[in-house]
């Protein structure tokens, strides 16, 4: 059984990102830069925006953090997004999720520019992945997923891969991301029937469902590849969707938590904004 090292991965990327952003900011004359707009002060959101700050401040680049009061209007919301918009020492940009419920998400996430839309969420980057067209971005969850895949050599052609969650998020993109390797993939939600008896027939199971321990060992069979993208917190640990003590018996590859998908999704994000700083330096 192999433990998929997501805290290492994400280091070697950041690394390499480091280096050809330093040799980059010589000839341009400027950083990478990432704005991140947060909205109110849920504790995990406080805790993501810092590890992405701390990110940008590894690799160099330029960050900005925009703290708005939990009781903003979207109005204002949307005029914070403009000002970083038309901002040129921005290349990124990102509002953490998720949002009050009085601000509509869809409006706020499609007011950033496509450009500069880092977490790959707006509607056009979507509709770029859906048909393939590489210059857009892809959401970063999904995106590190794929790229664990490649680093351990998991061939994902003919696999049966079990999704199981269906946001907009994780879910819906991986789906998408999985078909495009070639997998035959199935995507389960709180409705499923027999999530168990599909559990024992994956080869691949992605969980990405918001439950402790969803997954356990009665339900998966031997040598499955199981990546678990779940961040729970149950009396103050940080846990996953997978019983990992138990699953592990079992898997033949398995990402823990934390120290797996999670660091995985900030590399890809440094790696969105590495990619939009290059595409405004080639305009
Ligand atoms: N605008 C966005 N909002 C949210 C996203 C997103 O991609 N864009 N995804 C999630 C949260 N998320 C990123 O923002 C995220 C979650 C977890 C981690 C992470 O590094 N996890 C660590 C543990 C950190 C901890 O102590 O809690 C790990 O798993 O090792 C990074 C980013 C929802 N919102």
């Amino acid at each position: 059984m192999t433990i998929i090292d997501g805290k290492a991965l994400s280091e070697k990327i950041l690394r390499e990102i480091e280096q050809e952003h330093s040799e980059l900011e010589k000839k341009v004359g400027r950083k990478a830069g990432l704005a991140v707009i947060i909205v109110g002060d849920n504790p995990a959101s406080q805790i993501y925006v810092r590890n992405k700050i701390k990110a940008c401040e590894r690799v160099g680049f330029h960050s900005e953090t925009i703290r708005l009061d939990e009781n903003i209007t979207e109005e204002n919301l949307l005029s914070e997004i403009k000002k970083l918009n038309n901002n040129n020492n921005v290349d990124g940009i990102l509002v953490q999720l998720p949002l009050p419920e009085h601000i509509d998400e869809l409006n706020i996430i499609n007011a950033i520019s496509a450009e500069k839309d880092v977490d790959g969420f707006h509607t056009t980057n979507i509709g770029k992945m859906m048909i393939g067209d590489k210059s857009g971005f892809l959401p970063c969850t999904p995106a590190g997923v794929i790229q664990m895949f490649e680093e351990y050599n998991i061939d994902l052609k003919g696999k049966d891969v079990l999704v199981i969650g269906q946001s907009n998020i994780v879910g819906k993109p991986m789906t998408l991301l999985l078909m495009r390797k070639h997998a035959t993939v199935q995507t389960c939600n709180s409705k499923t029937k027999n999530l168990s008896e599909k559990l024992q027939r994956a080869d691949v199971v992605i969980a990405a469902a918001g439950y402790p321990k969803l997954v356990k060992t009665t339900d998966v069979k031997e040598g499955v590849v199981v990546i678990d993208v779940g961040i729970n917190r149950v009396d103050g640990k940080l846990c996953g969707d997978v019983d990992f003590e138990e699953v592990s018996k079992k898997a033949s590859f398995i990402t823990p938590v934390p120290g797996g998908v999670g660091p995985m999704t900030i590399a890809m994000l440094i790696k969105n904004t590495f990619k939009s700083y290059n595409q405004k330096m080639n305009k």
